[in-house]
């Protein structure tokens, strides 16, 4: 029994010799029991860091661990659902069952597998190739779960579904994670809806890690502050209430020592999400961020210094 669900140091995968990096430099460590979200851009490496995790890519550089050893030796206690919901059409939804019934002796849930499909009223005699994109996703979710695995990585699960349907899902997600103490990595591009169920967050962009950590302690750490400028806030000549983002704390010495990860002056305001160095300014207004404020501040500036732990406690098998 391991207390780090995935780890990663220095994961890099490339495809192709001459193929520009879709991940590189990756290092982070998920404890056991969280709800972790993964997200970011298109393109960022979201789908090439699960499809590692899963064991379904070799990296190119670094090593990647799940449940304490190689992704291979954990496939049969890691449940996978890729973006594209891969099943055989030709089967019918039982049949598709019985097959992960056949795949993972021992360990299977039928209970569990049968009341997903039939909470969306899927006619198990039906064709997978007859259903419809959303109700495939309810068939691969069903899937993952009767495997009883301790470490599920989702691609995208909600992306089709319909709202009730997603309600639903997450609560089982949820539930499933409560009383099993189940790891759930889950990328998503709907940061609003993962605030509720997540409390662990990657954020990829651009092939690399940006965030990573706690969500309660990665919100602890950046305050969205305003303020009124001095002479060097640049106002306008129109004297117009136009906004112009600045990234760079240069010429905006208000904002040194702490690190900027988006600024905005309007007129004389300045607005900044910021992680603080040290105490603020006594006549700043400072609030605290929420986690889609956080997550858009950092897609809007991939040059914002990222944040993430130095090294993972348990990388090496
Ligand atoms: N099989 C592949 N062959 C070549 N390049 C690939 C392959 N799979 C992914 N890539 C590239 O790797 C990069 C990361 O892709 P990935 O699918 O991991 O991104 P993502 O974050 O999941 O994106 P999205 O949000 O659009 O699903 C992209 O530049 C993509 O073009």
């Amino acid at each position: 029994m391991t207390d780090t669900a995935m780890a990663a140091t220095a994961l890099g995968k490339r495809f192709g010799r001459r193929g520009g990096w879709a991940l590189r430099d990756c290092t982070f460590r998920l404890p056991a029991g969280r709800v972790c979200a993964v997200v970011g851009p298109n393109g960022a490496g979201k789908s090439t860091l699960l499809a590692l995790a899963a064991g379904l890519l070799a990296p190119t550089e670094g090593r990647i661990t799940v449940l304490g050893t190689d992704p291979a030796s954990a496939r049969a206690r890691v449940g996978y659902v890729a973006q594209d919901k891969p099943l055989y059409p030709q089967l019918t939804v039982a049949e598709t069952l019985r097959v992960g019934a056949d795949l993972n002796p021992g360990r299977w849930d039928a209970e569990t597998a049968e009341r997903i499909v039939s909470a969306g009223d899927l006619d198990p005699r039906k064709k997978i190739r007859s259903l419809s994109g959303g109700q495939r996703t309810r068939v691969a979710l069903a899937l993952a779960f009767g495997k009883r695995p301790e470490l599920l990585l989702l691609d995208e699960p909600m992306a089709d579904l319909d709202p009730l349907a997603r309600h639903e899902l997450m609560g089982t997600l949820m539930a499933r994670a409560a009383q099993h103490g189940t790891t759930i990595v889950m990328s998503s591009h709907v940061v609003a809806e993962l605030e509720d169920s997540c409390d662990y967050l990657l954020l990829v962009g651009g092939g690399r890690v940006r965030l990573a950590g706690e969500i309660d302690d990665l919100l602890a750490a950046h305050t969205r502050v305003s303020t009124t400028t001095g002479s060097t806030g640049p106002t306008p000549a129109d004297g117009s209430a136009d906004s112009a983002p600045d990234n760079t704390p240069d010429g905006l010495p208000e904002l040194a020592p702490h690190t900027v990860v988006e600024s905005r002056v309007t007129g004389r305001q300045l607005t900044a999400l910021v992680r603080p160095a040290g105490p603020l300014a006594d006549d700043w207004r400072t609030s605290a961020p929420s986690l889609e404020e956080l997550v858009l501040a950092y897609l809007r500036n991939p040059q914002a210094a990222p944040l993430t732990p130095a090294e993972p406690e348990e990388a090496a098998v």
